[in-house]
């Protein structure tokens, strides 16, 4: 007799391939030519300086901004080819946490991580509880189930945002500046509850920083945008970009110091040089 089970299908690995991407508002371009490929299981950096289009770029790629020109596929998808309730499909397999931590501030901790599980899942209360639990012993806020957001430090508040953004077991998570208005010690937790994240679970995360010490600690891959060229300008991990690229630019943001020839940079007059600025 044939048996009627059935497997579950589990999703393919959601490798993002960007190409050929222009992103902006209106008839302004940000970026064009955005090529790039996040492979399965990285931590992708998207690197650049103020106003070069990193969160844009991100919001592209989360679903709340239609890209000027070119693709962005999930696996083999072409995620905004596909229609609106494709892309929520999609989207699914996404966790985003947002700088502030976007929680809701008249919901408790619990109420905010099991807000996605309640809206998304046909899971009962007592699974969701469950569930819950489970996602703040993750990001070690299994005390402060019952407190409202009001109450928590800024790094507890990352960590919340963190646990709802794993509510759903995302393949894939974003985060958009994940340690800015952190202490370096806080942003340092932050950056190894990150890693433990991708490799307890296999997740890929995207994420936009200029915290380079975050970037050199954990980012095993990333891109380089340029403000004033409004393109890409490298690929690479952070510590690679840091020790071999020589475009000016992207020199100059990863070792912190100034572009060749902006005044008490490399190639200044002697009377130029400055320290401790
Ligand atoms: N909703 C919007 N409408 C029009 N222009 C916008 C909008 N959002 C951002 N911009 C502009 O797009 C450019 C890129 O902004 P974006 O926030 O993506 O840069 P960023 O690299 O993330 O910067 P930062 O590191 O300072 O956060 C900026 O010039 C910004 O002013």
């Amino acid at each position: 007799m044939m048996s009627s089970f059935v497997a579950p299908t589990v999703p393919a690995a959601a490798k993002i391939t960007v190409r050929d991407l222009a992103i902006g508002f209106g008839a302004t371009v940000i970026q064009h030519d955005v090529s790039f490929e996040v492979p399965t299981g990285a931590i992708f950096a998207i690197m650049g300086g103020s106003g070069c289009g990193k969160s844009t770029l991100l919001k592209a790629m989360i679903g709340l901004l239609r890209p000027q020109a070119g693709t962005i596929h999930v696996g083999d998808e072409d995620y905004w080819a596909a229609d609106a309730p494709r892309r929520a499909v999609l989207g699914r397999r996404f966790g985003v946490l947002f700088q502030s931590g976007a929680l809701w501030s008249s919901m408790t901790v619990a109420q905010n991580v099991a807000l996605p599980l309640s809206l998304l899942t046909s899971l009962d209360p007592a699974s969701i509880n469950a569930l819950v639990h489970v996602k703040l012993s993750l990001v070690g806020l299994a005390g402060a189930a019952d407190v409202l957001p009001a109450a928590l430090s800024g790094g507890m508040r990352k960590r919340a945002g963190l646990a709802r953004a794993l509510a759903l077991d995302p393949e894939v998570l974003f985060f958009d500046e994940p340690s800015a208005g952190l202490d370096p010690i806080t942003a340092r937790r932050l950056d190894d509850l990150i890693l433990e994240v991708r490799d307890g679970f296999g997740t890929t995360i995207v994420l936009v920083s200029h915290e380079l010490p975050s970037l050199f600690g954990i980012c095993d891959n990333g891109v380089f945008l340029d403000a004033d060229t409004k393109t890409v300008l490298a690929h690479g991990a952070p510590t690679l970009l840091r020790d071999t690229c020589a475009h000016p630019t992207v020199h100059a943001f990863m070792t912190r110091s100034r572009p060749s020839g902006a005044p008490g940079g490399p190639g200044a007059g002697p009377g130029e040089s400055r320290r401790g600025v």
